[in-house]
């Protein structure tokens, strides 16, 4: 695979990046390309065509609108039919492949493939919510891989891409320029944006929250003032980097929750220049400001958002994106895992690596969890045992990096999800043995 025009190593583990969470960033991979001062002008430099990319209507107001100004080799409109190919395990909402579940439920890690798999062919769809149509809901998704894909690029016009890689980096060459994504990052592919996944490791697995809704943000801070949890200047957009290849190249387009493809005769990663705020991310969940009790009580895991997708109700999201990184506990009289609780947003849980201080055991690197609306959850019994004798010292939770997709409206199962071989059949069993220890 050539490198893209950009000056670093084919692996990008040196790549540059423009920080911040929506800037205007504009950038150039040959000097002069982007024209200054205009975004059309009658003939844009070097003979490349100018072509905007929308991610939200025209009018949205100034503070949530998204759009890129590419500047590119070949327009985007030169390109044949897109015809119908297979999905493999890839769904979308509405799903109605099974009735909605109430019951908890909970998989060990997806099995890596062992037929050659890219990235597009191994995508699983877990479950999710809302219509793709309508723009409104999630799509929930595991990847396992052992490839790179080859003269293949993909992109979803049903939501954007943020992937959450568990196992092996990911080198995303994005039409906008390079991200290298390692376990323990993630990175926000816009709606429509075109990708190619390569591995610069053997296998690559990690999960993704297709989002339907509105593009995913950073939280308002409120009261925690004008710092805080993730902060803005710490994602990293990439910088200009282009393709000039004219061989064939099969450009996938997630479109209706199917999937269409069309040969075209040369790559459409082929934008010199650009500028915009319809960008990719790439964000170090480790430069996560963790926030919490400094008194007593545990707090809701609000306060661990690293991304949210507002809906049309005030403080409801469609899909917030939360993170449970190290931190710190020193809560005096406080019973200091998560609490037992039943919750009206439904809860997608994801494990990076190590440990979740909710479960002493199944809930594991790569494996996920998935607590639906109203669904009673909580500590297992041996973290209810421990936590509830605990001596309440200072105590670093330092061991481990868990995640949740939590999303207003019920995730419903895809029939591949609930009989997959990894689903952990007796997950209930780890509630089982709770004393009645009332003694009133
Ligand atoms: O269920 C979970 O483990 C996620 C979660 C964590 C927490 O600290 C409080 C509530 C909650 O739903
Ligand atoms: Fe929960």
């Amino acid at each position: 695979m050539d490198a893209q025009h950009s000056g670093h190593g084919d692996e990008g583990k040196d790549l540059d990046y423009q920080p911040g969470f929506g800037n205007e960033h504009s950038t150039e991979a040959v000097p002069g390309a982007l024209p200054v001062g205009r975004n059309a002008p009658q003939r844009a430099p070097f003979g490349l065509y100018a072509e905007q990319l929308s991610g939200t209507a025209f009018t949205e107001p100034r503070s949530h609108n998204r759009r890129s100004w590419l500047y590119r080799i070949r327009p985007s409109a030169a390109h044949p039919p897109f015809h119908r190919v297979p999905n493999g395990a890839l769904r979308s909402a509405p799903f109605q492949d099974v009735d909605p579940d109430p019951n908890r439920l909970r998989w060990g890690p997806l099995p890596l493939p062992e037929e050659p798999t890219d990235f597009v062919q191994g995508l699983i769809t877990v479950g999710g919510n809302g219509d793709v149509l309508r723009r409104e809901g999630i799509g929930i998704h595991w990847y396992a891989a052992n490839t790179s894909m080859q003269n293949r690029v993909f992109s979803s016009a049903d939501g954007e891409f943020l992937i959450v890689p568990q196992q092996g980096a990911l080198l995303l060459r994005t039409e906008l320029g390079l991200l290298r994504a390692e376990p323990g990052h993630v990175a926000l592919l816009p709606r429509g944006v075109r990708f190619r996944v390569e591995l610069p490791d053997a296998t690559a697995r990690g999960y993704v929250c297709e989002n339907y809704g509105r593009p995913f943000q950073l939280p308002d801070l409120g009261p925690i003032g004008a710092n805080g949890l993730a902060n803005a200047r710490d994602f990293l957009a990439p910088v200009a980097a282009y393709e000039d290849r004219d061989e064939s190249i099969e450009v996938v387009n997630k479109f209706g929750g199917n999937l269409w493809a069309a040969e075209y005769d040369h790559s459409p990663l082929d934008v010199v220049a650009w500028h915009g705020t319809h960008v990719p991310y790439l964000y170090d969940l480790h430069r996560f400001n963790v926030l919490g009790s400094i008194s007593y009580d545990h707090p809701d895991p609000s306060i661990f958002t690293v991304l949210t997708s507002p809906s049309d109700t005030p403080g409801l999201a469609g899909a917030d994106f939360v993170v449970f990184a190290p931190r710190w506990l020193v809560g005096e009289d406080t019973f200091r895992p998560p609490y037992f609780h039943r919750n009206v947003m439904s809860e997608f849980m994801g494990l990076v690596e190590g440990a979740y201080d909710a479960k002493a055991e199944g809930f594991v690197p790569g494996g996920a969890s998935l607590h639906n609306m109203m669904s009673a959850h909580g500590p297992d019994r041996t973290t209810f045992d421990r936590a509830s004798s605990a001596e309440l010292r200072p105590q670093k939770i330092d061991d481990g990096l868990a995640f949740m997709f939590e999303t207003r409206w019920p995730v419903v199962p895809t029939a591949h999800a609930l009989t997959a071989g990894h689903r952990q059949e007796r997950y209930d069993a780890v509630w089982e043995g709770l004393e009645r220890n009332f003694r009133p």
